[in-house]
């Protein structure tokens, strides 16, 4: 198989638009090249901020522990999996230690690898990794499965309360499609499988599986599974658990084959079980998938509201009449103003204009995306235009929806270079009934404002709704202030306090895509209570008796 591109040790990438390469490999573009004047001085002006350079320390000179992976667990996974398949190179490592999350790449950047596992394992069979966790059991060895490496909460921290050492479960070798069912509309794939190359397999045959996250160059099908997460497209195509009709589960105890598609009643749904649990129960080895053919037309436009209000209403309504678009994205008046002015486009130029004229220039942007077959977009782009107009929205046209969709992957790359700037730079996301999306705004918005304000700093917050449902949607928050640079960590955690204290309260949901994670996890009881603890603890012990799945995410202490 060939080798898949790897993102970089400290951000995302590799970055294709440029940017220059040294020594320690690839170095996200200057400020200049990617945010434009008027966005700098507007960043500037928000966030008390004055842009500096914080390059992260060369890649060389960043700490690594000593494997401590005893020698008879290395010789025994050796003995299984064949020598190249057993890593404790130093690269091998880096590129394995955590995720992409605001805190990970804090430590990365500052040259701290401790955490990173003590080797790299590579199993190519679900066989060989029921195998490696019975062996990794008798030994004391953790196991952190590793999809993608694009967790943002802490899935990938590794962090054992009895200290044992670690190794990451890489699942590339398990990344083909295994069976593709065209009459019952099922793929069957690897874990490894990323969205790019089963996108491309199915494309031949005129199929989609339709689930496009920001992380979609870099994240794997075992990892979508393991986290619940969602796609731009999920109002439409569904959220990825959805998509799941059945997984095959390796855990210490056994292999578990789960779900029966097209539906079952033979009792509670242990499917559902496996889906979401990051690798605390075991390591998903196979995933069978709804797919649907591939849309013929797609229609994707821009819509501007006076006030978030008005926005929220003009939605609520397509929902509860069945009308959301397949992609929604409505974004506030801070986060709509800061898009338009980092786009630095002409296009965008002209729309500020034509948008003040329309006395909406402190406007909200509402990006919809339908697809289908022609006669159905057509009725639904109709139906559901007509709604958005009632509601007092303003058709921008398609302009606008074809420049979001051309660009919507860019800012993971752009988010090197505002941290190179010296910024702060995270995201959180919740979901709402309708009724309570309202005060979850504003309770959130106003925890991060008061958290991150002190001594002449000022985050900025933007908001989007995105993933619409007849009862709610979910709300994603994307903050920027003047970073911290002696306590940056602390500095994020007590904003990320403040923030998930607050929507707990509002009634948000603690998590909607991301998963719980080592970050989330303090919460978890609030969420599903002491006792809905306890039963998850119950499986995992059963399931994975002494504990060496992925012990420091999901459950709290
Ligand atoms: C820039 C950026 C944008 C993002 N955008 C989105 C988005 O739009 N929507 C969204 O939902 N998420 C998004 N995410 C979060 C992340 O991409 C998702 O959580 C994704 O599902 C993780 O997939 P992965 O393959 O990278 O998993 P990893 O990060 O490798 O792992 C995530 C967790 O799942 C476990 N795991 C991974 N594979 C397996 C397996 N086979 N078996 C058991 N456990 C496993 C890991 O141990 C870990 O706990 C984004 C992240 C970044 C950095």
């Amino acid at each position: 198989m060939a080798e898949q591109p790897e993102l970089t040790i400290q951000g995302w990438g590799p970055h294709p638009t440029g940017g220059s390469t040294d020594a320690a490999g690839d170095r996200a573009p200057g400020l200049e090249a990617v945010v434009p004047k008027a966005a700098r001085r507007h960043l500037a002006k928000e966030l008390g901020w004055t842009p500096r350079h914080t390059p992260p320390v060369p890649v060389a000179e960043i700490r690594l522990a000593p494997s401590r992976l005893p020698a008879p667990a290395r010789l025994a996974l050796v003995e299984l999996l064949g020598e190249e398949n057993v890593r404790t190179d130093r690269e091998s490592r880096l590129l394995r230690a955590g995720g992409k999350s605001y805190l990970d790449l804090l430590r990365r950047r500052a040259g701290d690898a401790t955490d990173a596992p003590c080797a790299v394992v590579l199993p190519g069979t679900t066989e060989e990794t029921a195998a490696l966790l019975a062996l990794c059991s008798e030994h004391d060895v953790v196991v952190v499965p590793f999809g993608g490496g694009t967790s943002v909460v802490g899935g990938l921290a590794g962090v054992d309360p009895d200290d044992r050492p670690a190794v990451a479960l890489d699942l590339r070798r398990m990344a083909s499609v295994r069976e593709l069912d065209v009459p019952s509309s099922i793929v069957t794939v690897g874990p490894g499988m990323r969205g790019p190359a089963l996108e491309e397999e199915l494309g031949r045959q005129g199929l989609t599986f339709g689930h496009l996250p920001q992380s979609w160059e870099f994240a794997t099908v075992g990892g979508y599974a393991a986290t619940r997460s969602s796609g731009q497209a999920s109002t439409g195509v569904g959220r990825f658990d959805e998509l799941v009709t059945g997984l095959t589960l390796a855990t210490p105890s056994g292999v578990l084959e789960l779900g029966h598609p097209p539906a079952t009643a033979a009792g509670p749904d242990l499917l559902g079980l496996a889906l979401g649990s990051e690798g605390t129960l075991g390591v998903i080895t196979e995933v069978s998938l709804r797919v649907r053919p591939k849309p013929t037309t797609t229609s994707y436009e821009g819509w501007s509201f006076r006030t978030w209000a008005e926005g929220l209403a003009a939605l609520q309504r397509l929902a509860r009449h069945d009308l959301l678009p397949d992609v929604v994205r409505l974004s506030d008046v801070d986060e709509t103003r800061a898009n338009l002015l980092m786009s630095g486009s002409a296009g965008a130029r002209v729309l500020r204009g034509s948008l003040r004229a329309r006395g909406r220039g402190e406007g909200c942007l509402l990006v919809v995306g339908w697809e289908g077959l022609p006669d159905m977009v057509r009725a639904r782009v109709r139906a559901g235009s007509a709604l958005l107009r009632e509601g007092r929205g303003v058709r921008l046209g398609r302009t606008v929806g074809e420049s979001w969709r051309k660009h919507r992957f860019g800012a993971p790359y752009t988010r090197d270079t505002l941290l190179d700037a010296g910024l702060l730079v995270e995201t959180l996301e919740t979901a709402a009934t309708w009724a309570a999306l309202p005060t979850v705004y504003d309770s959130v918005r106003r925890a991060l404002r008061d958290a991150l304000t002190t001594g002449g700093r000022r985050p900025l917050v933007m908001t989007h709704l995105s993933h619409g449902y007849p009862t709610g949607a979910s709300l994603y928050f994307t903050v920027l202030a003047d970073r911290d640079e002696e306590l940056p960590i602390q500095q994020w955690l007590g904003a990320k306090r403040a923030a998930t204290d607050a929507l707990l309260a509002a009634g948000g949901t603690l998590t909607h895509h991301h998963a719980v994670g080592a970050d989330h996890r303090p919460w978890l009881e609030r969420e599903v209570g002491a006792l809905g603890v306890e039963v998850l603890r119950a499986v995992k012990t059963r399931l994975d008796p002494k504990g060496i799945c992925n012990p420091g995410v999901l459950l709290p202490d």
